[in-house]
């Protein structure tokens, strides 16, 4: 986690942002607001509609309807000015696949008035050794650290990392991780990720905003989420029947109370967990496959 740089006019700011592709409801009513400097990660299962309201914020995609700004402007009205001020890792580059490392990165830095040292580049995401390498003949993680050094090439202000360290070995990943906190740290600037690892989000996010089923369910530091996550406790016992019970409760010891009031004697497979963020996120995630997810989350912040 980085130390926050916030200032009163967010980077990205986001209000009411609904997107229907024909007739799906994808995003119902997305708020988000992010400040400068920070790492905001948007975490979801597939399909939740995390690439749409990024892609809508990179102005790539045109929303149904809702409020959009990013750095002062809306996405669907910018400009070359405005596109050279972000900075996209995409999931993949198809083509470029006959170039050589360095001669790519050097190529794209002349796309930008400012650009970075292609030689210091290379160093910092660790392809120094590979600058005369052709990109076709990259391991998959090689490729994505190239993703990453042409993302920054034009040192951007809001940084857009789309699942980035898909195929990273574990060091490769500490890296990575490092490497976004001193962009964050040192150079003020804001980072928005979109990744499934509830660990990677921990890791690096100031703050973790969770899409389920196009709606943001919960919002907060990852501390404040831990905290949210661990206020509710599951009580597991075995009912009379022998079937297995459980219940969330912010008051177990008055289930555990109630459940040895009416019971006989010990209460079978009787256990309290105090669940992690994982669990619930996994809880969120199948209320809503399950349909039972209602509008008003109680865990639901604005972001
Ligand atoms: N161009 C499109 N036309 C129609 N439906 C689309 C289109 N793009 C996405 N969808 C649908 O919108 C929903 C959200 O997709 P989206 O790609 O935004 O989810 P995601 O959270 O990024 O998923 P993943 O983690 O799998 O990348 C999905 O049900 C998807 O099938």
């Amino acid at each position: 986690m980085t130390q926050k740089h916030t200032s009163a006019q967010p980077v990205v700011h986001a209000r009411d942002v609904t997107m229907t592709y024909g007739d799906i409801d994808v995003l119902h009513g997305v708020d988000l607001g992010i400040h400068r400097g920070e790492v905001f990660a948007l975490l979801g299962p597939n399909g939740a509609g995390k690439t749409t309201t990024v892609e809508i914020l990179e102005g790539f995609r045109r929303r149904s309807a809702g409020e959009v700004s990013v750095l002062g402007t809306d996405p669907e009205r910018s400009d070359d000015a405005w596109r050279g001020r972000i900075g996209l890792v995409l999931q993949s580059w198809r083509d470029h696949s006959r170039w050589r490392v360095a001669e790519l990165l050097t190529h794209f830095a002349t796309y930008y008035p400012d650009p970075r040292d292609p030689a210091e580049l290379l160093a910092l995401v660790g392809l120094t050794d590979h600058a005369d390498r052709q990109v076709q003949r990259l391991s998959g993680g090689q490729r994505r650290r190239l993703d990453v050094a042409l993302g920054i090439v034009g040192r951007p202000e809001l940084l857009f990392l789309d699942e980035p360290t898909t195929g990273f070995d574990p060091e490769a990943r500490h890296e990575f991780h490092v490497l976004v906190e001193r962009l964050a740290r040192d150079e003020g600037v804001t980072v928005l990720l979109t990744t499934h690892d509830l660990a990677e989000a921990e890791r690096l996010a100031d703050r973790i905003a969770m899409l389920v089923g196009g709606r943001i369910r919960a919002c907060g530091t990852p501390a404040e989420l831990a905290r949210r996550a661990a206020a509710h406790a599951e009580v597991r016992w075995t009912a009379d029947d022998g079937t297995p019970r459980r219940e969330r409760t912010e008051d177990p010891s008055r289930l555990v109370w109630e459940l040895h009031r009416h019971a006989d004697g010990p209460i079978p497979g009787l256990e309290v967990r105090r669940p992690t963020l994982e669990d619930t996120y996994l809880h969120m995630v199948h209320r809503e496959a399950d349909g039972t997810a209602e509008d008003a989350d109680e865990e639901t912040q604005a972001a």
